[in-house]
């Protein structure tokens, strides 16, 4: 039996990935070599499970099938025999044909492209270097800005570079300053402007989802009123600075049934600033687009954390690109030279790895103590991967962190009434933007969708105690989660709404926004929906809950990782509450979510 055949009779690929081999099959009239089309195959389950294309070295990582999987250096000489595969040199486009070949890697064409051309865009941005002469007379307001900048303040360090540079890394975890810095950067940017008696920049400031795009602009308002508080920094400046955000999206102006943008590399952004919160939710096709259409002398931020969860599409991006950055700690010679009047003496040394080293800082101090939650340990070792620590942590006891060993279902037992006397509460509320407040009080987050413990029968089992099983579908109080983006709504993927009935016992569906603070739908217009009380933690990434119960599987899932509990557990802000065992959470602490792609190995070469 041919391998292909063994993958499909094993139920290892989908139906898509199949009849992608089985074309090429037959255009080759039944003399296709097994190995290209398992390739073909290959390539398609790869990018459905996030990398940009299979590695022929570890083919297990796009497909589980049991079989004895090719030498990968025979593959690869028997796909570079094939006319389905390209071979093209690094920078060149892949030509005609479906699948093509680099470094081991074998992609659908189209990802390959994607891939080219996102390296391609941001060694371009990175190489503009926006003028030097003007930095110096800002050091005055940049000494109040950040007053311990001399003392190795890392966003003093970040705002400084973001004047010398059109592509910019800002990463770091939770609280750790990332809106605060670029807020100051911003007032930097408009500032340094005036004084040179130019027009003041275009600023956009964007996230990938609705959600996260609030809370961005959130953040930025907060940190704008900060500013405004110290002495020496202009009123007008803060009136100049963004004070909403978009997804990203809808920055580059989405075409009806289009996978294409109106602002692309042909009608470019007319901005002199976007900057980019949560980049680790863009994925591989969104970010190439973004930065295609970021114009000749823009300047592009990027702000995230690279230890999140890598995006649900093809991506990882946010990673690849801080790994070609490195990790930032010193800075060129002449850099240093230059941000000496706003740094003091910085730690130099020209062991430049690539067009982006460099471009970026890690910011590593959190800021967000909260009195009643102390994550930041658990979340460090959950990070690393270090299960030992994360247990002991776990079993010991953190300040607000409570460990349900072995609770595979927070639905019965002891915590079932502490879940949901909480949704109790909101569904007494009649206030629409109370119940939404009371609504981010809490959430149970799970690592999966489908199955006994996965969101949707999670949800149907919550929505049954609240609200029976004879239940109006919208009932009074219930949370719902917004799946697609509808542009015609202004409602996005992962918008979270609130039912309720008015006088006349109407459902009636609110979502915050609009000039009121809420909007309100008929439920039967809403776009695709699910309930929320609880979701994935891949649909809560961009979120923060009070209260965060986070549910892990009975027994290990692929889906698990470290990235994920990181992910999860950096949603809580008072109270984190675990159920887990032993096993899953080990054997979830020593996987990666990390994706397979030839971006930063693209990145460094020069
Ligand atoms: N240098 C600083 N000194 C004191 N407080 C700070 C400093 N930087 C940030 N903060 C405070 O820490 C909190 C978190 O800051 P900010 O929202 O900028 O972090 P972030 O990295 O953007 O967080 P998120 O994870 O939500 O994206 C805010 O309350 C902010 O005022």
């Amino acid at each position: 039996m041919s391998l292909l055949d063994a993958l499909l009779r094993q139920g290892a690929l989908r139906a898509i990935d199949h009849a992608l081999a089985q074309s090429l099959r037959r255009l080759d009239e039944g003399n296709a070599d097994d190995r290209v089309l398992v390739a073909a195959a290959l390539a398609s389950a790869a990018v459905a499970r996030g990398h940009a294309g299979v590695d022929l070295a570890r083919p297990q990582l796009a497909c589980e099938g049991n079989v004895e999987w090719p030498d990968a250096a025979e593959w690869a000489d028997a796909l570079r025999g094939s006319r389905w595969v390209a071979q093209p040199p690094a920078d060149a486009a892949a030509g005609q044909a479906p699948l093509a070949i680099e470094n081991g890697m074998v992609y659908l064409r189209r990802y390959r492209e994607y891939e080219r051309r996102l390296a391609s865009g941001l060694r371009r941005i990175a190489a503009a270097t926006p003028g030097s002469s003007g930095v110096a007379a800002l050091a005055p307001l940049f000494a109040t800005l950040f007053p311990n900048a001399r003392d190795g303040d890392r966003q003093a360090r970040a705002a400084a570079l973001a004047l010398l540079r059109s592509l910019l890394l800002i990463t770091g975890g939770p609280g750790t300053g990332k809106t605060t810095t670029i807020t100051r950067v911003l007032l930097l940017l408009l500032a340094q402007a005036r004084l040179e008696g130019r027009p003041l920049p275009r600023i956009a400031l964007a996230a990938p989802t609705g959600r996260a795009a609030e809370r961005v602009a959130e953040s930025l308002r907060a940190a704008t009123e900060q500013l405004r508080t110290l002495s020496g920094v202009d009123a007008a400046l803060c009136d100049a600075l963004p004070d909403s955000a978009s997804t990203l999206h809808r920055l580059l102006g989405t075409i009806p049934d289009s996978p294409r943008f109106r602002h692309d590399a042909d009608h470019p952004l007319p901005l002199d600033v976007i900057v980019v919160d949560e980049a680790s939710m863009v994925d591989l096709p969104l970010m190439c687009k973004l930065v295609e259409a970021v114009p000749e002398g823009a300047r592009l931020i990027l702000l995230g954390d690279r230890d999140q969860l890598p995006s649900v599409e093809a991506g990882d991006v946010l990673a690849a690109i801080t790994d070609a950055a490195g990790e930032g700690e010193t800075l060129p010679p002449a850099v240093a030279a230059t941000l000496a009047p706003l740094l003091g003496e910085v730690q130099a040394d020209d062991a430049s790895v690539g067009p982006l080293s460099g471009h970026r800082v890690q910011l590593q101090r959190g800021f967000r103590q909260s009195a009643s939650l102390d994550l930041a340990p658990l979340a460090d070792a959950m990070r690393g991967g270090d299960a030992d620590t994360t247990l002991q942590l776990l079993r010991e006891g953190l300040r607000g962190v409570r460990f349900h060993e072995d609770v595979s279902d927070p639905l019965a037992g002891a915590a079932r009434e502490t879940l949901l006397s909480s949704w109790r509460e909101m569904m007494a509320l009649q206030e629409p933007q109370l119940a939404l407040q009371h609504a981010a009080r809490l959430r149970l987050l799970t690592a999966l969708r489908d199955g006994a413990q996965g969101a949707g029968v999670l949800n149907q089992r919550i929505e049954e105690a609240l609200a029976g099983a004879q239940r109006d579908p919208y009932f009074h109080g219930r949370l719902l989660l917004v799946t697609e983006n509808s542009y015609r709504h202004g409602l996005f993927n992962g918008d979270i709404g609130v039912c309720q009935h008015d006088a006349a016992g109407v459902p009636v569906a609110w979502f915050a926004g609009g000039s009121e603070g809420v909007r309100a739908f008929h439920p039967a217009s809403l776009p695709a929906h699910t309930g929320a009380f609880a979701m994935t933690v891949h649909k809560a990434q961009g979120s923060e809950f009070d209260t965060v119960w986070l549910l892990l599987p009975r027994q290990d899932a692929r889906t698990l990782s470290r990235e994920l509990l990181y992910t999860a557990v950096t949603r809580a802000r008072r109270e984190l509450h675990v159920c887990a065992s032993e096993d899953v959470l080990r054997a979830a602490l020593a996987r990666h979510a990390a994706r397979v792609s030839g971006l930063a190995s693209r990145l460094r070469t020069p």
